[in-house]
């Protein structure tokens, strides 16, 4: 099928986070971080893996540059690693870890390709962690003053910058169930560390903005949310788990204030943080993958995440999204959820809507190279077709997209799923560091040179 055109301009890219593929971790004098300590704990990450070696990024970054030139991409969304750049969180910059950066930054440049970086995708300083990490609002102060050093000293090449990846997965995995980094289990006291990871993602564009950086937004995960049925206890159970899934992470910043159905649960905050966290932002970045069945609470189970139970005590459980394909980490594959998604942004927010960047959508494929050397990864050519479709849909519908970047560049560390899980349009051979273009990087380059020339 004719593949649908996208605007002149749209920008095409590619995602990676610092932990997911740097390596490197003892390396130039970089810190530990919270995810070092929690994946060195037993039984954490599937496998025993740890992102010790990881893509090998910190070293093989002139090759995997040259692989997105060859893919053709107009930007780069990498991560800055907070512990290689300021160990411990607070005090000198180590300089040996910005000089990567410098490195990276100027090689992208050099090749065409636009530095779109995200100041912090989970890789807490470990003296911050040890400190209460995100529960402690003090760690928003250390970002504010991250983010300022980080933006004096690149403000002249980076013309777009993320603040914060994901709060809610942070919140919700890290605190929230355990799963992921710090690993605990507070299930709704996690939520004083929404509320400073929101704070810092506002402290962090003003010390951006002050610094004479600009161009700046956020990457929130959402996805849409669907009761299990239409009786009054699922349809109740699903509106508060969107709440704290979607809401509470996008009104305040788009709003101005918190989703009145967790004020129950929210702890009180300094009047000033909400307009703190409502600083006027440039754009609005969507991480989608799926959308999520949830019911009332069952007898014994909450329902499970990538394997996880989750708590019975939860006020919703959730169920698994029956009749549709699934990716090979039993994500159901909904394309019509996405345009469902982002139509019911635009409703929701109307003009206060900025324009949105996807900043992350893709699929685990765990295809390898085949007798013929090759990947044939058709299921992730058809995931990232149908979702391309489905986001073009929302756009004709009248909602301004102003990009696309593919979760992920390459196969990497996929966080307590360790190496198990792969949703690289490159494919990673992790004992050789030997990266293969997949037939989903042909594709993804085609359609890219396709939308270019239309
Ligand atoms: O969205 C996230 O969870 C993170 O941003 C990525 O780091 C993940 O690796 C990816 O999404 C696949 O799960």
């Amino acid at each position: 099928a004719v593949f649908p055109s996208f605007p002149p301009g749209f920008v095409w890219g590619v995602s990676t986070a610092a932990y997911q593929v740097e390596g490197a971790v003892d390396e130039d004098g970089r810190g530990k971080s919270g995810w070092d300590a929690f994946a060195a704990g037993p039984g954490r990450i599937r496998d025993g893996d740890t992102a010790t070696m990881a893509c090998d990024h910190y070293h093989r970054y002139p090759e995997d540059i040259a692989l997105m030139a060859e893919l053709g991409v107009d930007a780069y969304r990498f991560s800055f690693s907070w512990p290689r750049i300021q160990p411990g969180g607070a005090g000198p910059v180590n300089a040996a870890g910005l000089a990567f950066y410098d490195r990276l930054v100027d090689g992208l440049l050099a090749a065409g390709i636009t530095p779109s970086p995200t100041l912090f995708h989970w890789d807490t300083p470990l003296e911050l962690e040890q400190a209460g990490g995100w529960l402690n609002r003090d760690t928003a102060e250390r970002f504010a003053d991250y983010a300022q050093l980080l933006g004096a000293h690149f403000a002249d090449r980076i013309p777009r910058w993320t603040t914060i990846n994901e709060p809610v997965s942070v919140t919700m995995l890290g605190y929230g169930a355990g799963i992921h980094a710090p690993g605990l289990s507070l299930g709704f006291d996690a939520l004083p560390a929404a509320h400073h990871l929101l704070l810092a993602h506002g402290m962090g564009v003003q010390a951006l903005r002050s610094a004479g950086a600009g161009n700046i937004g956020i990457a929130n995960n959402h996805g849409a949310t669907w009761p299990a049925s239409r009786s009054e206890g699922d349809l109740q159970a699903a509106g508060l788990y969107d709440a704290i899934a979607n809401w509470l992470f996008a009104d305040p910043i788009l709003n101005g204030a918190y989703p009145e159905a967790l004020a129950p649960f929210l702890p009180a905050v300094p009047d000033s943080d909400l307009p703190t966290i409502a600083a006027p932002i440039d754009w609005y970045g969507i991480n989608s993958y799926n959308p999520t069945l949830v019911g009332a609470p069952r007898a014994g189970t909450g329902g499970q995440i990538d394997g996880h139970a989750l708590d019975a005590s939860l006020p919703f459980s959730l169920r698994e999204v029956e009749d549709y394909p699934r990716t090979d980490f039993g994500w159901p594959v909904v394309p019509e959820a996405f345009t469902e998604l982002l139509l019911g942004f635009k409703k929701r927010y109307g003009n206060k809507l900025p324009p949105i960047y996807i900043t992350e959508n893709g699929a685990a494929v765990n295809d390898g190279p085949g007798p013929d050397g090759r990947v044939h990864d058709q299921r992730r050519i058809e995931y990232a077709d149908a979702h391309l479709r489905a986001l073009k849909a929302a756009m004709d519908a009248g909602v301004d997209v102003r990009g696309y970047f593919h979760w992920s560049l390459l196969d990497n560390f996929e966080w307590a799923a360790g190496y198990s899980q792969r949703f690289g349009l490159v494919h990673v051979d992790f004992a050789t560091q030997r990266r293969t273009p997949k037939d989903s990087f042909r594709w993804f380059s085609e359609l890219i040179r396709a939308a270019r020339d239309a």
